[in-house]
């Protein structure tokens, strides 16, 4: 096999292929259109991962340079052998039957696989292996690429295991991923073939972490990673890149079939619950798929598209995966476009409250009022809080929009109850974050003072979600809250958890009925129902209730008959500006008045 020629003294098709490539290049002169043997020889030689060729029986028929300075079999020694030659007895029969599987189905194999040198040394190397065909698709040959992975290990071997695989999971890391994700474009590209991209991100995984300590955050990413290892095939590269972002290669597939059966797969692989010390922990993903050469043909873009159809996947719910489609990549430009114009927004102070009043319903006076943020863009118009409070969330930016948030409200607070003289109290939205991230106590104690306001004044509504998490942190900052006097309510109660064992755990003063209850109250037999239990268990537990989303008369009168405290709605108020709500402090301060003249008025919506 002198020259590169094999048995039947025709070109193997990896050496023609170097010679197309040089061809492509220009390289070959005067419109020569033919492959030049000796150039592919060099080429071949020179080569700095080591390639082996065998015939279709497995016959070793050449071998590079490379080949003999990493195994130290000379070529003469290797020649005629079958590659179990280098075998290291370190895998099982499993391990080859399926790489002799994917061998047939895709004509291509690739994975790190534990050798042995002539002098008994085993060593990992990174290997693909292609079978190549004639034209009747009949195998003619195998060609064998790999590079020696503990070449580096010898030299530096810490250096190399940091630098290519995770130290966490023993997966391979950023670098490695990109490497091979490069080797699989290219090994796509010469074959034809597909290669689809899994970004993954776990759900809630924050959650874990901040609940349950990053030890076993720790142990957690570690089961996903076996699972993960044992449900996909050795040629597949699973990687992490950091955090709970996990990356999957799958190469030279045929079909977008393939991909989405691997993708489900994965999902089901997320069934069952993760045994982490002696606990179950149950978790899901997201994963965004993109695809080469459908979506881009380089390794960047196309890890971009994943991400982005991951982001979407999270969006759309969780626990799914979607493929990327070119109106994600708009969708991804538009948040991050909003993202740099909500930091913008903040830093230039362009953001406002709108205030929306709480009405007792005893005594149909306004007695808190809610303050919610809003966000008018020059050129987009209103964007709603339900869109750009996630972002502010994601991008980083909660803190310091919650904490203008609740200056703002408690210097206006402070406003009104010195221009209208009656004790409102304002009511503030906080997001988990803030209380996770642990300064919202000392933020609180900050407006209060620097509006020389009673703690009571303040009250904070938190959604059941974040109290459902057992962090200590979380906890601290609460019950520090809670100390001062700042009273605290569920939002949206009712939508959450089935389980109500926060409610023992913290001091809490209110519930605020989700308005999805209330919307139905005067058709349907069974959310009056629910309503009125809510409204007596809460009595029974003490706490008081607000009912949210009245929207017309029958509602309000229901709530008073069930002795619900407070209630708001747009029947009763929109959200308004602070000059609009002024107004309207000011017209119930003065029909109150008249109302106790004449005890027959009732409260007219204000
Ligand atoms: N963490 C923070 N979250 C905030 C802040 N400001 C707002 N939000 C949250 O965003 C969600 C949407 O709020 P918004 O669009 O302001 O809607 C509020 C009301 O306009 C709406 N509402 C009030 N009455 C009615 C009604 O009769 N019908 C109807 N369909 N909607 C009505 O309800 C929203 C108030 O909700 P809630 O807070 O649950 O009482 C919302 O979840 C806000 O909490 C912020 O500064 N930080």
């Amino acid at each position: 096999m002198k020259n590169g020629l094999n048995k039947q003294g025709s070109k193997p098709r990896w050496a023609k292929r170097f010679a197309d490539k040089r061809q492509n290049k220009a390289e070959f002169s005067n419109n020569k259109n033919h492959s030049d043997p000796a150039l592919a020889n060099r080429i071949f030689s020179a080569f700095k991962d080591g390639i082996l060729v065998t015939d279709a029986k497995l016959q070793i028929i050449d071998v590079n340079e490379s080949f003999s300075r990493v195994t130290g079999y000379s070529r003469e020694e290797a020649l005629g052998q079958k590659p179990q030659l280098l075998s290291s007895g370190r895998h099982g029969p499993d391990y080859y039957e399926r790489m002799w599987q994917q061998l047939e189905q895709n004509g291509v194999w690739q994975g790190t696989i534990w050798n042995r040198r002539k002098n008994g040394e085993v060593y990992p190397e990174w290997l693909s292996i292609e079978a190549l065909t004639d034209r009747r698709g009949d195998v003619t040959h195998y060609t064998a690429v790999f590079s020696d992975l503990s070449k580096h290990k010898d030299i530096h071997n810490q250096i190399h295991l940091m630098a290519y695989y995770d130290s966490l999971t023993g997966l391979p890391n950023r670098q490695l991923f990109s490497d091979r994700l490069d080797l699989s474009l290219s090994l796509a590209r010469r074959e034809k073939q597909k290669v689809a991209l899994f970004f993954m991100d776990l759900d809630r995984f924050k959650d874990i972490n901040d609940s349950l300590g990053h030890t076993t955050g720790d142990q957690l990413l570690n089961a996903v990673a076996n699972r993960l290892t044992n449900s996909l095939r050795q040629s597949d590269t699973i990687a992490r890149l950091g955090g709970d972002e996990f990356t999957v290669i799958l190469s030279g597939i045929q079909d977008n079939e393939k991909a989405l059966n691997v993708a489900n797969k994965i999902l089901d692989c997320f069934q069952q619950p993760f045994r982490v010390g002696r606990r179950d922990i149950h978790i899901s993903t997201s994963i965004g798929i993109s695809l080469y050469p459908e979506h881009s043909t380089d390794s960047e873009h196309l890890v971009r598209h994943a991400d982005t159809a991951m982001y979407q996947a999270k969006e759309a719910g969780k626990n799914r995966f979607m493929l990327y489609t070119p109106q994600m990549g708009s969708q991804h430009k538009m948040r991050v476009t909003l993202e740099n114009e909500l930091r913008k927004a903040l830093t230039e102070n362009s953001l406002k409250l709108a205030y929306q009043p709480q009405i007792d319903l005893t005594s149909n006076k306004i007695i808190t009022i809610e303050a919610l943020a809003r966000w008018n863009h020059p050129e987009i118009g209103a964007i709603p809080p339900n869109h750009f409070i996630p972002i502010a969330e994601k991008c980083g930016l909660i803190n310091d929009l919650g904490s203008w948030v609740l200056h703002s409200a408690c210097s206006q607070l402070a406003k009104w109850r010195q221009q209208i003289g009656i004790d409102l109290r304002i009511a503030v939205n906080v997001s988990g974050i803030q209380l996770l991230e642990g300064r919202l106590d000392s933020d609180v104690r900050l407006a209060l003072n620097a509006n020389k306001l009673p703690p009571s004044s303040l009250e904070l509504e938190i959604t059941e979600s974040v109290l459902m998490l057992e962090n200590h942190e979380a906890l601290n900052v609460l019950s520090n809250i809670k100390q001062m006097g700042v009273l605290i309510s569920i939002d949206d109660f009712g939508t959450g958890y089935s389980s109500l064992s926060y409610i023992k755990r913290f001091d809490i003063d209110k519930l605020k009925i989700d308005r999805s209850f209330i919307c139905d109250v005067s058709s349907s037999d069974c959310d009056r129902q629910l309503v009125r239990t809510i409204i007596n268990m809460g009595h029974d537990l003490s706490l008081k209730v607000t009912a949210e989303g009245i929207e017309d008369k029958l509602q309000l009168d229901f709530l008073q008959e069930s002795g619900c405290d407070l209630a708001q709605g747009y029947y009763i108020s929109p959200p308004v500006s602070s000059g609009e709500l002024t107004q309207l402090l000011q017209e119930a301060q003065r029909r109150l008045q008249a109302q106790t003249t004449d005890e027959t008025d009732c409260l007219d919506p204000i």
